[in-house]
C-alpha cells in the first residue's frame, strides 16, 4: 500500500528529501525535469514536431524551463517558450533555469505576448504554467492561457498537475484549467487524479519517480493509501501442500430470482473460479437447472429452506445480487443481520437497508458492503461531489466498523480504520451488467478461504480490475463471464511471481 499526500505534504517531502538526501533544490528540479523528460520521448519520439513550453513563474515553470532545455540538446529542434510574467514573484530554481537556458539554448525563443502564439493540430503543448502551487481558482490571464490551449488541437502534455486543477478537495463547479491528453506526474499520483470529475482535466496520466524519500513518505500522516500489486502480492497465501477442499472454506452465496437467476450464477461461479473449497447457493427452485449447468460444482440450498439452514457451517455469506426485494427477501436479511458474523451485502440487500435504515445499524461489524453510487447515494444521502461521497463513505465505514467498497472507474475501499484505500485497476471495457455479481462472489470467496475482512475487499477488488485490464488488452469488451474464467490463470500468475 502506498501513502497518498496532499500538497503540501509533498512540499514538505521536497524540502525533507534536499535537507536529508543531501540534493540542492535545483538539482531535484532537473531530477524531475529529466525524469518527464525520459517519459515524454518515449511517448513523443518525433523531433520535428513543434513544442510549445507554457511556463509559470514558480517551480513547475522552473520544470518547464529545464524541460525545454533539455529536449533541445536530445535534439528536438522546434521548441518555442511561452513566459507567463504575471506576478512579481519568480522562484529561485524559476530564475536559474530561465539563465540556463538563455545560456545554453540562446536559439529557443522566449515569448511573452499570447498573439505570438499559433497552435496547430500535431504540434505539442508542455503545460508547466502553474502545478500543485495552486492556491486559488484560475483568472485573468492564466485562464485566458488556458482557454487558448483548450482551444487548440494540439496535444497537451502537463508537468505534474494541469494548471488550475485542484489537486485534492472538492472539485465543484465549472472547471476553467488546461484540458491535459497526458500527466507526466512526479512521484505520487494526486488524490484527485482518482476522482470522476478529474475527466475534463485529465485524459491519462502517469507517475514518473523523482528518488523523494520513500520512507518520510510513507511516515506522514494519511487516510488515503493506494492499493498497490506489491500489497496484493504479500498478502495472497500460496495453496498449501496436503490441503483438501475443506482448506479454503465454504461460502454461501444468497442471490438470484425468477428473472435474475443470471445474477446468482456469475456470483457463484466466480466464487469458485476465486479458490473457495465449496460453494452453496440459495436461490429458488426455478434457478436449479441452470445452476446445474453453468456451476456444476456448486451445491443448492432452497430459498424457501434458508432460515431453517445451519448458517454456522459458511465461513463466509454473500447477499443481494438479483434478489429481489419481496417481504420474503427481506426475512432473509433480517434473519443474516442477527448472525453475529461479517456478511457481504450487494444490490438487494444494499436497496432493501435504505429503504429500512434502521436495519443498517444492525450490519455486524466487518462486512463489507459493495454499492455503486447510485446505492451508495440511496444508502447514506445525496451526494453532489465524489469527494464530499467518499468522505462520508469513510466516516459510515468507521461509525458502523464495516468495510464499504464504492465501486467506480476507480473504487475506493474505505476501511473501519478510516482509512481510504484506493484500486489502481479496471477499465470502462469492464462496464457491463454482471461485473458487479462476480466481484462480490469473487471477495466472498477470499473471505471463506481465510482472510479478513479488509484483506477480502482490496485483493478481490484489486484482482477483478487486473483481470479485466488484462483481458481488456485484446479485445474492446469484457464480459463478465469472461472475467471468471479468467481467474484462475491471474490468480496463478500472481502467486507465481510470489513465491
Ligand atoms: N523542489 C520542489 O519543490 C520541486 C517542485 N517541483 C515542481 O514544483 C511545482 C510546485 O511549485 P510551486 O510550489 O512553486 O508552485 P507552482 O509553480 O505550481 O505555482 C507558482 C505560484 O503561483 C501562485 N498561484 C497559485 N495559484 C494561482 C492562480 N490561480 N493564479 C495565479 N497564481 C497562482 C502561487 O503563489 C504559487 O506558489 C510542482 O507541481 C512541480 O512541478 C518539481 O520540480 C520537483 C521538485
Amino acid at each position: 500500500m502506498q501513502n497518498l499526500l496532499n500538497s503540501s505534504q509533498i512540499k514538505d517531502v521536497d524540502a525533507y528529501t534536499i535537507l536529508h538526501e543531501p540534493i540542492a533544490s535545483i538539482d531535484l528540479m532537473e531530477r524531475a525535469s529529466l525524469a518527464f523528460v525520459q517519459f515524454f520521448i518515449a511517448k513523443f519520439p518525433e523531433k520535428e514536431s513543434a513544442i510549445w513550453v507554457f511556463c509559470g513563474q514558480g517551480n513547475n515553470g522552473g520544470d518547464g524551463l529545464a524541460i525545454a532545455r533539455l529536449l533541445s540538446k536530445i535534439g528536438y529542434a522546434d521548441i518555442k517558450v511561452f513566459l507567463a510574467s504575471y506576478s512579481q514573484h519568480t522562484s529561485d530554481d524559476y530564475i536559474q533555469n530561465l539563465a540556463r537556458l538563455q545560456k545554453e539554448c540562446p536559439a529557443i525563443p522566449l515569448l511573452k505576448d499570447l498573439k505570438e502564439v499559433h497552435l496547430s493540430k500535431n504540434d505539442i503543448v508542455v503545460d508547466a504554467l502553474l502545478g500543485s502551487g495552486l492556491n486559488k481558482p484560475l483568472t485573468g490571464n492564466y485562464e485566458e492561457l488556458a482557454r487558448k490551449i483548450n482551444a487548440s488541437s494540439a496535444k497537451v502534455v502537463a508537468v505534474d498537475v494541469p494548471t488550475g486543477f485542484k489537486s485534492e478537495g472538492e472539485l465543484d463547479g465549472v472547471y476553467n484549467g488546461v484540458n491535459a491528453d497526458l500527466v507526466i506526474t512526479f512521484q505520487l499520483p494526486k488524490i484527485n487524479f482518482f476522482f470522476p470529475e478529474s475527466t475534463e482535466a485529465i485524459k491519462k496520466f502517469e507517475v514518473v519517480p523523482i528518488g523523494l524519500n520513500e520512507t518520510y513518505i510513507e511516515s506522514l500522516p494519511s487516510h488515503w493509501k493506494l492499493v498497490t500489486e506489491e500489497f496484493i502480492r504479500k498478502i495472497i497465501k500460496p495453496r498449501e501442500r496436503f490441503s483438501h477442499k475443506g482448506t479454503y472454506g465454504h461460502a454461501l452465496i444468497v442471490a438470484g430470482n425468477t428473472e435474475t437467476m443470471g445474477a446468482a450464477l456469475l456470483s457463484t461461479s466466480a466464487c469458485l473460479h476465486a479458490g473457495v473449497g465449496l460453494v452453496s447457493a440459495c436461490i429458488p427452485q426455478s434457478g436449479l437447472n441452470a445452476l446445474n449447468v453453468a456451476a456444476p460444482e456448486a451445491m443448492y440450498i432452497r430459498r424457501e429452506n434458508f432460515e431453517a439452514a445451519d448458517l454456522e457451517k459458511y465461513q463466509a455469506i454473500a447477499i443481494g445480487p438479483g434478489l429481489g426485494t419481496e417481504e420474503s427477501q427481506q426475512q432473509i436479511l433480517e434473519h443474516s443481520l442477527l448472525q453475529n458474523r461479517p456478511l457481504v451485502l450487494d444490490a438487494d440487500a444494499l436497496n432493501m437497508l435504505s429503504h429500512h435504515k434502521k436495519l443498517q445499524q444492525k450490519i455486524p461489524a466487518q462486512s463489507i458492503l459493495t454499492p455503486h453510487v447510485k446505492e451508495f447515494d440511496r444508502l447514506f444521502g445525496d451526494h453532489h461531489n465524489w469527494w464530499s461521497r467518499v468522505e462520508a463513505a469513510r466516516k459510515k465505514a468507521e461509525e458502523l466498523q464495516i468495510i464499504i467498497v464504492l465501486k467506480n472507474q476507480y473504487t475506493f475501499i474505505c476501511l473501519p480504520t478510516g482509512n481510504i484505500c484506493i484500486n489502481p485497476t479496471g477499465n470502462p471495457a469492464m462496464a457491463q451488467g454482471g461485473m458487479g455479481d462476480v466481484l462480490t462472489g469473487i471477495i466472498t470467496s477470499f473471505l471463506a478461504q481465510g482472510y479478513t475482512s479488509a484483506q477480502a475487499a482490496m485483493l478481490g477488488v484489486y484482482l477483478h480490475g487486473k483481470a479485466g485490464d488484462i483481458l481488456a488488452e485484446k479485445r474492446e469488451i469484457v464480459t463478465a463471464s469472461a472475467l471468471v474464467k479468467s481467474l484462475p490463470r491471474l490468480l496463478k500468475k500472481i502467486k507465481s511471481a510470489t513465491n
